[in-house]
């Protein structure tokens, strides 16, 4: 029998998990994709949170022994009976029985904070852009769809640092890609469809070979609009893959011939005359999102699911073939 394949992005509160989400379940086809939103395992309501002063980043403010057993059954291809919690009433409803897709993507803040949970995972990314800009994805969400006040959304990022800097950022080590769109020289005010984006490929999942882009195109890797490095990031060495915003078609083609010659299903999903849509989402505030950096960033993603897939397969098989032999 085959399994589902197990996506995790986690990263801090507004730090574009959701979108994120939408973006490659859009990709893989949404009929094949679970989502699961981590926030549904809180403990504490909002009222009970303010009263005990608790806040959402806190492991105690959330149940992630049952997170981490539904993940489990999620990853045997078992059903959940799963908590729901509403970030718009601020408390929970009924809870709701989940049969896992081909491909369950789990999103939220403490998902590979336990030592079990980060085994169900086959892809584990992890969501940082620069803190100044996830305030103010923070101030516009939180206004626009939770009905806070600004002042009370930048009280609670204030409330809430000691929390991230010793619970959700550590989890950045454990992750196989940090994703992370920043805006370039700085500038907050430049629009969102300019964002660059810097991808941290750790060696944890082979990842395509993207060394044929240093050779090719301007020759000059570090002015170019595309750049691959060496770095290291929380100790370890990695690769570092940066795609501007600004990047032409033709330097992004490139990129994407990489990731998507290997991959039969992606060949059809890159073709942009055929799939306009490619790198196109629908943000949590309802804007339309659209760029290379953000269609790069899925692709690599999916890529990575798929083969996933392939070799889930391929291990079965060989498991079919030695059971065969004996
Ligand atoms: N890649 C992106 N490019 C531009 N804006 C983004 C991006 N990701 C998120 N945002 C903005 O940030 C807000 C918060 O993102 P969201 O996906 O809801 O975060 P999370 O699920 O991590 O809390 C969105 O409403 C959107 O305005
Ligand atoms: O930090 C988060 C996580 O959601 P996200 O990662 O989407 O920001 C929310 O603040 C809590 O879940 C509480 O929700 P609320 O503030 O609605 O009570």
């Amino acid at each position: 029998m085959t399994r589902p394949i197990i996506l995790g992005i986690v990263g801090d509160s507004a730090a574009g998990k959701t979108t994120l989400t939408r973006g490659i379940a859009q990709v893989l086809g949404p009929e094949n994709v679970t989502i699961i939103c981590t926030d549904d395992y809180h403990r504490y309501d909002r009222k009970q949170r303010a009263e005990i002063g608790i806040t959402a980043l806190h492991p105690d403010c959330n149940y992630l022994d049952i997170m981490q057993q539904h993940l489990s059954q999620l990853r045997t291809g078992q059903p959940i009976l799963k908590p729901v919690y509403s970030h718009k009433t601020g408390s929970f409803e009924p809870p709701i029985y989940i049969k896992p897709n081909k491909f369950v993507i789990v999103e939220g803040l403490l998902g590979y904070s336990t030592r079990g949970a980060r085994d169900s995972y086959d892809v584990k990314v992890y969501l940082a852009p620069p803190e100044p800009l996830r305030a103010k994805w923070k101030v516009k969400r939180d206004t626009q769809k939770r009905g806070y006040s600004e002042e009370q959304v930048l009280d609670e990022l204030t409330k809430r640092e000691p929390d991230s800097e010793q619970f959700i950022r550590p989890q950045r080590q454990w992750s196989d890609i940090v994703v992370s769109f920043y805006p370039p020289s700085d500038d907050m005010d430049e629009s969102n469809g300019h964002l660059n984006v810097r991808l941290i490929l750790r060696p944890t999942i082979p990842h395509p070979d993207f060394t044929q882009i240093i050779y090719s195109g301007d020759g000059a890797n570090l002015t170019s609009a595309i750049r691959l490095g060496l770095d290291r990031d929380m100790g370890k060495p990695v690769d570092v893959l940066e795609v501007d915003g600004h990047a032409t078609l033709e330097q992004v083609n490139k990129l994407e011939h990489i990731i998507c010659s290997d991959m039969p299903y992606l060949r059809n999903i890159c073709d942009r005359e055929s799939n306009p849509e490619l790198g196109k989402v629908a943000g949590t505030t309802g804007e339309t999102l659209q760029s290379y950096p953000l269609a790069l960033t899925q692709l690599l993603i999916t890529y990575h699911m798929l083969r996933a897939t392939q070799n889930h397969q391929l291990g079965e098989t060989q498991v079919v073939e030695q059971l065969v032999k004996i």
